[in-house]
């Protein structure tokens, strides 16, 4: 398990991060969200003992995590991290780039491995190629294929599929996430992106102004969205009374107490985000069909559709 006490952390004098604690179990997913700046990164990299903390602890099983004051090579075997500098060496192959830190007293092995890996990050075809002439996204799939390797206990992922196409995103990430939970690795991954939480993520944790402001499952979270932050995370809504409410609870009815001017339809594939005027005030709506320019609709809140 890995624990985190009363971490605290500033650079310089800049305060980023405020007693910070939580627990993560052994193979759990724990999403960590967030405004850009609002400390994800230096999270990560305080977990993997790059820095020094101010105050507190972290501890993985019962081994502190300890800074560069007290350890003179940053990391520690049982933990891979994957930050957004893939820093890798561009002038092997993708397969020596997995392979480096694999054993070659066990040539089957590593082997098998590299073989394991190369598929979970779709990269097979690249196996022989030198890594300084892939593209970002290839290089971002040989780090998390590299990190894997040495089948770490628990893994640090920092935006792990941002530079990855969408055409590949979604199978790369079920293969990933899969792979972690077979394997039972602990991961914790820092994003913006509610398709790395949705389906895959145990628990998420937001950060706001140095604090953590909520650790809860993705679906309470997603269902009883205590702020615009955490509702933001998961799409566009409104906040009506004091009420969030989704785009897509808000549908038009033939006649309802609520009276709004159509602005502007934007299409979104399946629907259509209808952005209105009601009372002064901005609201967005789905809707199946593209609305005119000032038509007028009511529209009623449909709770039950979350
Ligand atoms: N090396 C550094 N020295 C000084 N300040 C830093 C350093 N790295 C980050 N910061 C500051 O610390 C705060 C948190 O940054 P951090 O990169 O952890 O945020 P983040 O949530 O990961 O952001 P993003 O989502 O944009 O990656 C920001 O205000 C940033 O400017």
């Amino acid at each position: 398990m890995l624990k985190v006490e009363n971490l605290t952390f500033s650079y310089n004098k800049t305060p980023v991060l405020k007693d910070i604690s939580f627990k993560v179990e052994q193979g759990e997913n724990l999403a960590v969200i967030g405004e850009s700046g609002s400390g994800k990164s230096t999270l990560l990299n305080l977990l993997y003992g790059e820095f020094d903390l101010n105050k507190g602890h972290v501890f993985w099983k019962e081994t502190e995590i300890l800074g560069p004051k007290y350890n003179l090579v940053v990391g520690y075997d049982f933990m891979k991290y994957v930050s957004q500098e893939f820093d890798l060496m561009p002038f092997i192959t993708v397969e020596e780039n997995i392979g480096k830190h694999l054993s070659n007293f066990f040539p089957d092995e590593k082997k098998e491995r590299t073989v394991e890996l190369l598929e979970v990050v779709e990269l097979t075809e690249f196996a022989k190629t030198k890594v300084k002439t892939l593209s970002g996204g290839q290089k971002q799939r040989v780090a998390l294929a590299r990190a894997l390797a040495k089948q770490p206990e628990i893994v640090l992922l920092d935006e792990p599929f941002s530079h990855i196409d969408n055409f590949q995103k979604q199978s790369l990430r079920r293969n990933v996430y899969r792979y972690l939970k077979d394997k039972n690795i602990t991961c914790i991954v820092a994003t913006h992106d509610k398709e790395d939480v949705l389906g895959f993520a145990d628990r998420m944790i937001v950060l706001n102004n140095n604090k953590i402001v909520v650790n809860d499952s993705p679906e309470t979270l997603y269902k009883k969205p205590k702020t615009g932050l955490i509702a933001s995370f998961f799409g566009e809504f409104n906040l009506i009374s004091g009420e969030i409410i989704y785009a897509h609870q808000l549908k038009v009815v033939e006649k309802s107490s609520v009276k709004a001017t159509v602005i502007q339809s934007y299409f979104k594939g399946h629907y259509y985000l209808i952005e209105a005027n009601l009372d002064e005030q901005k609201v967005f709506f789905e809707h199946d069909t593209q609305l005119k320019n000032y038509q007028i609709v009511y529209l009623l809140i449909k709770k039950s559709t979350l």
